[in-house]
């Protein structure tokens, strides 16, 4: 008779922190206890030595037959779990052990009810839009990624502006000097989209923000485009200095004049695990810490059993 797969969860650990490293070891015993297999990057396998785990090298094959990855760490660490996930469609499921933890689902302290719901299977998975991004130069396609967050064009220098010419669905929108300019998903829009001044767009709303870093400009506005719309960043050719591009603070690529970023909706969504009921609203007033201690909206009323 075939031996039956064992159920695996990749554990993806911010070792640089001394709680992530005691809360991995944690989350190892109870999902061993539980019967799933612990697969580790090697790299962090070397530094939590735990036992029994599997141990894969290649961060491209780390999500291969797993179930689940369970981030422990903060939002960066989160992007991290979400490029390995991504390619695989594995959903993923951040503990927060970092200061804003945006993304994350669960709060350390919930440690032991967040590992029974994913040996329960009991979460649910909410697919979050991506942005595909391509460099060209001279029409050659020179740099592809993508982004969960944002794509952040910006100047190399400190000391110079950029130069850019955006394009929206192929027709011009405006010339900018500017810092840079930000493209952001509905999941980037508290992000650094939102340092700039861009709106916080829910969730499930489809749509892409565009937001202009410090222009030097009467209009830089931050902009909301459908999800099916192309937008191109051009460097101007003739300006002189050099841009970067930078994806979830993770990807780069130095972009020279003349280049061409163009962004547009990603075919592969990431997949977020999530436990909670909470609605969005909830989750933005708890980690913006936005004051609404003795709010008296109808809900609550009626919550209180007083309807008026
Ligand atoms: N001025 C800015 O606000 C600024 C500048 C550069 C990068 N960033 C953000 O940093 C992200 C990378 O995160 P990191 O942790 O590796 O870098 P990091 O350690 O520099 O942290 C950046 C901050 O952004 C927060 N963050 C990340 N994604 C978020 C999201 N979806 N919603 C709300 N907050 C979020 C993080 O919690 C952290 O506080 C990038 O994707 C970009 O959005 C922000
Ligand atoms: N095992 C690791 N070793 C080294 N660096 C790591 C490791 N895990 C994560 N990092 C990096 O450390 C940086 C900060 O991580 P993380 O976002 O988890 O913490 P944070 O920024 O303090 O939390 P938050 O983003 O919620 O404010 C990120 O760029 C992340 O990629």
């Amino acid at each position: 008779m075939a031996e039956r797969e064992p159920r695996r969860v990749l554990l993806v650990t911010h070792t640089g922190r001394e709680q992530a490293v005691e809360v991995a070891r944690d989350a190892h015993r109870l999902l061993t206890g539980a019967g799933m297999l612990v697969r580790l990057l090697g790299g962090e396998a070397e530094e939590l030595k735990l036992d029994p785990v599997e141990i894969v090298d290649d961060p491209e094959k780390a999500a291969n037959d797993v179930e689940l990855i369970m981030v422990l760490g903060g939002d960066g660490s989160i992007l991290r779990g979400a490029e390995l996930a991504r390619p695989h469609g594995t959903p993923v499921l951040g503990v927060n052990l970092g200061h804003v933890g945006f993304l994350a689902e669960a709060e350390v302290d919930d440690l032991e009810r967040i590992v029974q719901v994913v040996v329960d299977r009991t979460y649910a998975v909410e697919e979050r839009m991506t942005l595909a991004v391509d460099v060209r130069l001279d029409d050659d396609l020179i740099f592809e990624t993508w982004a969960l967050n944002e794509a952040s064009v910006e100047k190399a220098a400190r000391e110079k502006m950029l130069e850019v010419l955006v394009e929206v669905d192929d027709r011009p929108l405006s010339r900018w000097g500017c810092d840079g300019v930000v493209v952001a998903t509905p999941t980037g829009s508290t992000a650094y989209a939102f340092s700039a001044g861009g709106p916080i767009v829910w969730p499930e709303v489809e749509a892409i923000l565009l937001v202009p870093l410090s222009a030097h400009a009467l209009f830089s506005r931050p902009i909301v485009v459908a999800p099916t719309s192309r937008l191109s960043i051009e460097l101007v050719p003739s300006w002189h200095g050099r841009g970067v591009l930078w994806c979830d603070g993770r990807r780069m690529v130095e972009v020279p004049p003349g280049a061409e970023i163009q962004v547009r909706r990603g075919s592969t969504p990431v997949r977020l695990a999530r436990a909670h009921e909470a609605p969005f609203t909830d989750r933005l007033v708890a980690k913006f810490d936005l004051p609404v201690l003795g709010w008296r909206g109808a809900a609550e009323r009626k919550r209180n059993g007083n309807g008026h």
